[in-house]
Order: structure tokens, then sequence, then C-alpha cells
């Protein structure tokens, strides 16, 4: 391990994030009523110009009252190339009482974003008197964003959680799909022309070095990792496969951008009983290896060492988390 320890990132569950369109606040209700960890309140991407002033209005008013239980409950603002954040922050921020805990930030480029939101938040919030500091909440959705991923997780001590946001990210790289995440079928091995005549092909998968990307630097500027949506949302079994893949990366928690998506991704998201108890056998084992003064031993018949209790010890605390 590093001199400089890795911190920890902030203790609430993250298994799922329910979209709500700001602009349809006849399913605010619902959302609140989910089973979902996180209630993102969107006045970006799916509403439409104009409807956002009209948008506000529903947030802020939904924030002040509804029961939103002891979830998350975060606002995703529009981007900062727009006419429109500014006033999302001022007039959410002067007008919605405690009840919020965090600001959503779209396609964020670089560490300077993050600082002018942080600067418009703070002053605001000294204006008001408030008194519960608002987290931050970014996207990772565009060719600058991963190349500047670091930075921008390092950039305020706000800064709680990263989202991958495949569809703008796609459209930011410039790679040849219209799907919102999963499965590209251009992306693909084929077995070698001398070897299998049959030429089976394998697909690859595309989100992957920007999902290392972003868990990496939360992991070491102590914040949530979350996969973004999945956008056939008719596809369980593709949804399950992409936030398999997100979980076995180290990722926390997926959107959902229909509640049926909310128990798939609880479901990939919270430990399931075999691997917790597996997780605190390996546990036990290496406390009775440590006695005898050994620091590995065999479990099922496999190699467990002190990074075993490492890699345990994540499994029992996202269960004993999420409770
Ligand atoms: C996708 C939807 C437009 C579908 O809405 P609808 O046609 O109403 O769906 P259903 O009829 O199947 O709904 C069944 C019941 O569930 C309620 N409902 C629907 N959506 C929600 C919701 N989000 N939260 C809570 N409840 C919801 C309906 O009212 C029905 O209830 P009932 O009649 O009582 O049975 C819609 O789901 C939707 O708007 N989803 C969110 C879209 C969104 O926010 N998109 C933005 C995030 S994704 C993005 O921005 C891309 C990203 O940035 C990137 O770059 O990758
Ligand atoms: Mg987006």
């Amino acid at each position: 391990m590093s001199f400089k320890v890795q911190p920890a990132p902030p203790a609430r569950p993250n298994r799922c994030q329910l979209f709500a369109p700001g602009s349809r606040p006849a399913i605010f209700e619902k959302a609140a009523a989910s089973d979902a960890d996180v209630i993102n309140l969107d006045l970006e991407d799916s509403v439409s110009p104009a409807d956002k002033a009209e948008a506000r209005k529903n947030v802020i008013e939904a924030i002040n009252t509804i029961d939103w239980g002891n979830k998350t409950l975060s606002i995703r603002i529009n981007g900062l190339d727009t006419e429109f954040w500014y006033k999302d922050v001022v007039d959410i921020l002067e007008n919605a009482g405690d009840r919020i805990d965090q600001i959503m930030i779209p396609k964020v480029g670089n560490a300077g974003d993050i600082y002018a939101v942080d600067a418009l938040v703070t002053s605001v919030e000294m204006a008001k008197g408030r008194k519960k500091p608002i987290q931050f909440e970014v996207i990772i959705e565009t060719a600058a964003g991963l190349a500047h991923v670091e930075e921008i997780a390092a950039a305020s001590p706000r800064m709680a959680a990263m989202s991958l946001g495949a569809a703008d990210y796609a459209a930011s790289m410039g790679m040849q799909t219209t799907g919102i995440g999963g499965t590209q079928e251009n992306y693909y091995m084929v077995e070698n022309a001398n070897g299998d005549a049959s030429r089976a092909t394998h697909l690859g998968d595309p989100w992957h070095a920007v999902t290392v990307a972003i868990v990496s630097a939360c992991r070491t500027h102590g914040l949530l990792p979350v996969d973004g949506p999945f956008g056939d949302f008719s596809d369980e079994e593709g949804f399950n496969a992409q936030a398999r893949r997100s979980a076995t990366l180290g990722m926390v928690g997926k959107w959902a951008i229909h509640p049926k998506q909310v128990a798939l991704a609880n479901a990939v998201f919270t430990p399931s009983e075999a691997q917790i108890t597996e997780a605190r056998e390996i546990l036990v084992a290496m406390e009775e290896a440590e006695k005898s003064g050994q620091g590995a031993a065999v479990y099922k018949g496999r190699l467990v060492d002190l990074a075993s209790i490492r890699q345990a010890q994540v499994i029992v605390k996202q269960a004993e988390m999420i409770g």
C-alpha cells in the first residue's frame, strides 16, 4: 500500500439510481416509493428546453413536499455549456429545503467545471445559511471527462460519486453506435484464420476501458463509482450482463431509467448469501492461519492470503451497509 492510504467512499447504499424527468411530476411519488437507494430528478436531457423552467419548479416542490424516506435525493442540473445550469443551482438552493442531498453535474470535462459549480453552490449556501453541504456526483460522458477523470475525482471535497453516461460518452468519442450501453455487435474478436475453421466470434466490452478509469479514479479519491443507463429496458438479460460486468470491475451500482430496472440493479449490487458466507469463511480461515503464524491458508483447495482478507472485507462491508 502507498504511504497515502486509500480513502473510504461515502457510506451510503448506492445500488440503484432511479431517474425521473423533472417535467413529469406525476411519477415523483412513485419514484419515492420505489426500492432505489438514490433518486435523480432530472433537469437535463430528459427535459426539453421549453420545459426547463417548469421542471425546476416541479423539482423544488417535490424536494420540499414529498417524503423521500432515507433515499439519497439528487438533482441533475444542465451542462456548463448551457444557459440553464446557473439558474438550476441558484433556484434550487435558494428555494428547496435541506432534504436535497446532492447535485449531479453532467458532461464534466475537467476540474475547472467542478470548481465553477462549487463556487456558485458555496456562495448560495452562505447567503441562505444552509447547514447541510451539498454533495456532488458527476457524469463522465465525454472524451475530455475520460482524459481528465482523475483531476475531476480530486476536484472538491463535495465529490461523492461518479457515473458513466454511456450515450453521451459514445457520441463524444465518435463511437459507431446508437445503443445506450450494453452489447455492441461490431465489437468482437474472431478466431485465427489458421485455427478453427468455424471462425467463431467473441463479443468484447466497449465500455471496459472507461469503466476501469472511473473505478480507479473513484477508489483513489474515495468516491462511489456508478454504472449509468442501459437504454433497452425490455432487455433484462442485457441489463444483468452489463450490471454484473460493472460490479465485477468494482462499481457499486447502476442507474435505472425505468422502474423495471430497480430490482435488477439491487439484485446484482447486493452481495448474495453465498458470497457473504464465503467471505466470512475466508476471514475465519485467515484468522486461524494468523494464529498459527501463517500468512496464507488453503480454503476450498485454493490459496488465500492477506490480500484475500481485504477482498473478503469488501463484500462483508457492502453487506453490512445494505443491512
Ligand atoms: C422511459 C419512460 C419514458 C417510460 O415511461 P412510461 O411510458 O410511463 O413507462 P411505463 O408505462 O412502462 O410505466 C410503468 C409504470 O411506472 C411508472 N414510471 C415510469 N417511469 C417511471 C420512473 N422513471 N420513475 C417512477 N415511476 C415511473 C409509470 O407512471 C407507470 O405507473 P403506473 O401507471 O402507476 O403503473 C420513463 O420511465 C422515463 O421517463 N424514464 C426516465 C428517463 C430519464 O430520466 N432519462 C434520463 C437519464 S438517461 C440519460 O440521460 C443518458 C445519459 O446521460 C447518458 O449520456 O448516457
Ligand atoms: Mg448524458
